[in-house]
């Protein structure tokens, strides 16, 4: 499992989003292979929703091809109550994207054959092939999607009796009135998510220390079920500092440490291939000369790094699609350059966008240069860095 902790939830929010995008370009969706993504609501994915909506306004990012399958909805609710699941979805997120209505499936909370609706479920998302990437949200005691504690880690699509924990955490959205709250949902069962192929959970808020603590630091457990995620072969967390106060300091060492080796074997792929489209740098390498021509793909990750608006968590996932992108083109022959991706990323978290890019910018044109220079340019862009 990965743990991926950022600042704050707006940064996650940041990551997740770019983490998608990035998922949906790579799997290149068509109308006959569409991509299946799983979503959650709540308030935790919020500041993802806001970001992918950006990043289709811009342009980034198209929907045409993505199916969704939401995790849940609340029994009773119909889909125009302003608190299901339905409105949520369709206000923050589907009225504002390229979606197919035909591509959107929520669970209907109000089907006269409860299990029936559920059952149906199931066996759309099989009929599908399946969810490519799930991202999941969950409640204080440590519940993905509507399993509450207690739920089989085989559960599959069904009715849930809503935790009195739940019901109060969500009364926020419902004038704090407990008893406006439904009592019951449809919910995806544990067994459901864990067959996705990929599943990215959401956690912030200092509400959700101690799940997060019982997921990562304790055994697999009924009474938390997020815990499932251990078991699964590609699983992410996806969390904020304030999420992690109940872990012990040396585990998120342990998994920043882990987040710091990832990017760097992000770069592993380019080493051995030769190839002509990153131009190399002086072969002093010096970050204060000129700065040499740039292949596109580098060009394009200055570029968005350069934008001063963008923030730190922007600028590491802008490195991090260029780090891949340079190793899908296979175009570039030396693991200096990653030196310099590594200081770029230790820049860019003490959160200093224009440094960052400017590390970006030698550490990019020193691509292919020998690797003494390479690494002069390395040093002297993360010192011009640090000097900012
Ligand atoms: O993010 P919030 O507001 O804490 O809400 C989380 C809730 O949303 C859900 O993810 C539902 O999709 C539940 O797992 C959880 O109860």
């Amino acid at each position: 499992m990965r743990l991926v902790v950022q600042e704050d939830a707006e940064s996650v929010g940041e990551w997740v989003a770019h983490y998608v995008q990035e998922r949906i370009r790579r799997f290149k969706p068509t109308a006959e292979r569409p991509f299946v993504l799983g979503l959650p609501t709540g308030s935790s994915p919020l500041p993802t929703y806001r970001k992918l909506v950006e990043l289709h306004k811009s342009g980034q990012l198209s929907f045409e091809h993505v199916v969704t399958v939401n995790m849940d909805e609340y029994v009773g609710l119909s889909p125009t109550h302003e608190q299901s699941y339905h409105a949520f979805m369709w206000t923050n997120l589907f009225e504002h994207i390229d979606i197919r209505p035909e591509n959107v499936h929520i669970l209907d909370g109000m089907a006269e054959d409860l299990q029936a609706e559920c059952d149906k479920y199931e066996a759309m998302i099989e009929d599908l092939g399946g969810i490519e990437l799930f991202l999941g949200g969950i409640g204080p005691d440590g519940h993905i999607a509507f399993n509450e504690p207690g739920s089989s880690l085989c559960s599959r699509t069904r009715v849930k009796t809503l935790a009195y924990d739940t019901i109060v955490a969500n009364s926020r959205f419902f004038g704090g009135d407990i008893a406006k709250v439904p009592t019951m949902a449809l919910t995806v069962g544990v067994g459901t998510v864990m067959d996705a192929r990929e599943v990215l959970v959401i956690i912030t808020g200092v509400s959700k220390a101690l799940a997060l603590h019982k997921c990562i630091e304790e055994g697999v457990s009924h009474m938390w079920t997020v815990s499932c995620l251990q078991q699964h072969p590609r699983a992410c967390i996806a969390c904020d500092e304030d999420a992690t106060l109940e872990c012990k300091v040396k585990t998120i060492r342990y998994f920043k440490g882990l987040q710091d080796t990832q990017l760097k074997l992000l770069q592993l792929p380019m080493e051995g291939y030769g190839g002509t489209s990153l131009t190399r740098g002086s072969s002093t390498g010096s970050a204060a000369a000129a700065p040499a021509p740039l292949s596109s793909t580098a060009r394009m990750a200055v570029q968005e790094a350069r934008k001063d608006r963008l923030s730190a968590s922007s600028v590491m996932a802008a490195m991090s699609r260029a780090a891949e992108r340079l190793s899908d083109d296979r175009s570039v022959s030396s693991v200096d350059g990653a030196n310099a991706f590594r200081e770029l990323a230790t820049v860019a978290a003490r959160g200093k966008p224009a440094a960052a890019a400017a590390a970006a910018s030698a550490g990019a044109s020193s691509g292919r240069a020998p690797k003494r220079g390479a690494d002069d340019a390395s040093r002297s862009a993360a010192k011009r860095a640090r000097d900012v």
